[in-house]
């Protein structure tokens, strides 16, 4: 069992999965190349070995279900790809079926052979994943209601989608014997052990796109008084630039304006009365008619792609004096190489500091490559959002439901 607080959430210790056919919710959702829509990055698909091994070694066989992207994004594909990494990883073939829940993947769910791995299709081509509801009104999902007769059990691995209360993260406990996977357990342990609420000062680096998200995270942190510092990059820092009142051009403020972010300056502000310590880049890294030049905060005319040089400064001296420090969502533009430089800069820093590291997000942990680090001192996450959120002590909704309704 891991318990956390009061919870006690089963793992695979707790139940008899051997011989079994078992339903596994993974994370597989990974960056994309804008140009060619393949995977930039895969350590999300290497992350899952020992859950999916220890399966197949018991003799169960397993499908996969994961999700990758958000309608309308350009990273929302299918999982062919990542079905071919896997089975790379895996040194076993993992059969793609171009299927989440129709006629097509049942039967192939159904004559699946024992000691099999297959992957089923993005589930967030079934509408309804994307609700966000209790665990008992997705049990009476189509998606539960289909798939959950043809399996013996249900183990959630995918720590980075827990705060999210979607079918295929919730629906399935309600109404399968259900435990969390390895890595699931392996990041729960790790964070409890290197993240202490007392060691100070603690360093929050946030940036990326997911603006809603990294709002939601920042007020946990604020109310709670976890963070000595948040130093803002991406579009969460020029959300928090146009609540101080400053002005940030209009170009940007078309692209909040189009990306909905704008309505979230209210909530902004009320994070700054709330005495929030957020810091906001003094300058930042632009394009401009085609050319990339540095701009000053109050000057900008072209559009942000980076934080600037002397933002970069300033922020790698708060990293040199923390004794913990957190990194997610990376602060500008990374999939165009002239807009690395702020991210990478502050990753080096963060790397040779003396103070703990926790990195989580697809993008910051792509920018990590083949470096080797110490894992006494460094702990990379699978999870974004979900891994703030639990460093901000906030309920997640998939690891709740497992423990109430684990063990059958
Ligand atoms: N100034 C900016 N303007 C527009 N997009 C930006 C800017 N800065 C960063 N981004 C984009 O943010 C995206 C990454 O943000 P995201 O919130 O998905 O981070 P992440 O760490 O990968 O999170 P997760 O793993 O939870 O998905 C990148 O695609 C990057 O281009
Ligand atoms: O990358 C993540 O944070 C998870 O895969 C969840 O994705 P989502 O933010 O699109 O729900």
């Amino acid at each position: 069992m891991i318990k956390i607080n009061d919870l006690l959430i089963p793992t695979l210790d707790d139940v008899d999965f051997s011989s079994k056919k078992i339903l596994v919710r993974i994370d597989i959702n990974s960056p994309v190349d804008p140009k060619t829509g393949n995977l930039l990055d895969d350590s999300r698909l290497k992350a899952y070995n020992s859950t999916i091994r220890e399966l197949v070694e018991k003799g169960n066989s397993v499908v996969l279900i994961s999700h990758q992207g958000r309608p309308g994004d350009n990273d929302f594909i299918s999982l062919e790809e990542h079905a071919k990494i896997l089975s790379k990883y895996l040194d076993t073939d993992v059969e793609f079926i171009e299927d989440v829940m129709g006629p097509y993947a049942r039967e192939k769910i159904q004559n699946l052979e024992k000691g099999r791995v297959m992957l089923l299709d993005n589930v967030r081509f079934v509408s309804e994943e994307l609700i966000e509801a209790s665990p008992s009104q997705h049990a009476k999902s189509y998606l539960v209601r289909r798939l959950s007769p043809l399996f013996d059990g249900y183990v959630n691995d995918a720590f980075a989608a827990s705060h999210r209360s979607q079918a295929s993260l919730v629906g399935f406990p309600v109404v399968l014997k259900s435990s969390a996977g390895r890595l699931m357990e392996k990041e729960v342990s790790a964070l409890a052990k290197i993240f202490n609420p007392d060691d100070y000062p603690k360093v929050f680096i946030l940036g990326g796109g997911k603006v809603l998200d990294s709002v939601r995270i920042i007020e946990n942190l604020v109310k709670k008084r976890l963070a000595d510092r948040i130093l803002t990059g991406g579009l969460i820092a020029e959300l928090f630039a146009v609540a101080k009142g400053l002005d940030i051009g209009k170009d940007n403020i078309r692209v909040l304006e189009k990306l909905g972010i704008l309505s979230l300056v209210p909530r902004a502000r009320k994070i700054l009365l709330m005495g929030g310590p957020i810091e906001i880049p003094v300058d930042f890294r632009v394009e401009k008619e085609g050319k990339v030049i540095e701009e000053p905060l109050n000057k900008l005319t072209g559009v942000i792609k980076d934080i600037g040089t002397t933002t970069t400064g300033i922020y790698s001296s708060f990293i040199k004096d923390a004794k913990v420090i957190v990194m997610r969502g990376p602060m500008g533009i990374i999939e165009d190489e002239r807009f690395r430089e702020g991210s990478k800069t502050l990753l080096v820093d963060a790397l040779e500091s003396s103070g703990y590291l926790i990195i989580g997000g697809g993008h910051m942990i792509s920018m990590l490559g083949n470096v080797t680090v110490d894992s006494n001192k460094v702990h990379i996450s699978t999870g974004g959002g979900a891994l703030l959120l639990f460093l901000a002590g906030e309920k997640l909704p998939a690891l709740e439901v497992l423990s109430t309704s684990g063990v059958k």
